[in-house]
């Protein structure tokens, strides 16, 4: 990063920044206990490769990860059966919500990527074939990159599993093409409580470090990706990573990144430091809108794009 001021003044630059685009997103009300949360909430924590951490706002407020843990469920999945997933999920770009379901029929049940939902829940099932519980083994993982023990909200789960009609919808076609295996309830079940494992945007900046440290990580000291699947992961963050808005994503702000509907977006500097954010109010696209102005701002203020 080549900024001339330094990353704790961009932080708080930043802070000041994103203050008008408060309002102009709405938190994502299909899964209740999302809907309570207070949507001005905003925080900031970029952690770099050399381990040093910059932190803004409500940076160590815990808030719910949701689709950011798609990265990580993937990364295990790569890890244990390498490959062997691409047998079962695409590479490419959907172009559609994160929840669409008619490209999935006419697409004989493939999912086009591993971060929509479809893709998501085929991971999870390749994930049931080497433990019974998955949302812990992501949860576990996170939370040892993250150098703390995270934990799953149970109310949030719930909440989600209670109304997860679309993909249930989802899981059904999957397992009548057979890309999946396990009971698509079984499945929903696992997802949605690993979408509900719950961290900082502190601890989700360490978490992802590996991404930017060619899957190193700094914090904990100890390979977790090979180097090769640290950069595959980077170029699907790129190309997927934020749904159907990734293009103007990339346009605007240049880096790898994930996006939940939490309001967490967790975005990648190759070789520098991995940057999280959270503010609840979202956009058409399940993205936060304030968290992307404030990565669009990181991103100019250190001159740090990938582009
Ligand atoms: N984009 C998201 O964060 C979506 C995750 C959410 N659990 C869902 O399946 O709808």
């Amino acid at each position: 990063m080549k900024q001339s001021i330094s990353l704790a003044d961009v932080l708080g630059e930043i802070s000041v920044l994103v203050r008008p685009h408060f309002g102009k997103g709405k938190p994502a009300h299909y899964i209740p206990q999302l809907a309570a949360v207070d949507p001005r909430k905003f925080g900031m924590a970029v952690v770099t490769v050399r381990g040093e951490e910059y932190v803004t706002g409500d940076a160590d407020e815990p808030f719910s990860a949701q689709s950011i843990t798609k990265l990580f469920s993937l990364g295990l999945a790569l890890n244990r059966i390498g490959d062997e997933v691409w047998t079962r999920v695409g590479k490419e770009p959907s172009g559609t919500p994160f929840n669409y379901l008619s490209q999935l029929e006419h697409e004989q049940g493939v999912p086009r990527n591993p971060f929509i939902n479809p893709g998501a829940l085929a991971v999870t099932d390749i994930l049931l074939d080497v433990v019974a519980e998955p949302a812990k083994l992501v949860r576990d993982f996170m939370g040892m990159l993250a150098t703390e023990p995270l934990t799953i909200d149970d109310e949030v789960a719930g909440g989600e599993i209670a109304t997860a009609h679309k993909n249930r919808a989802i899981a059904n076609l999957m397992r009548e093409f057979g890309t999946i295996q396990h009971d698509p309830e079984t499945v929903i079940d696992a997802y949605c409580r690993q979408c509900a494992i719950t961290l900082t945007c502190r601890q989700l900046a360490r978490a992802a470090l590996p991404l930017a440290a060619g899957g190193f990580s700094p914090v904990v000291e100890e390979t977790v990706f090979p180097q090769r699947l640290a950069r595959r992961l980077n170029a699907l963050l790129l190309t997927c990573g934020i749904y159907d808005s990734v293009g103007s994503f990339a346009y605007r702000v240049g880096l790898p990144a994930k996006s939940g509907v939490g309001g967490g977006i967790v975005a990648i500097v190759p070789g520098q430091a991995a940057v999280a954010v959270w503010s609840p109010e979202l956009d058409r696209f399940g993205t936060s809108v304030v968290g992307a102005y404030a990565l669009e701002h990181f991103s100019q203020l250190t001159n740090c794009s990938v582009l």
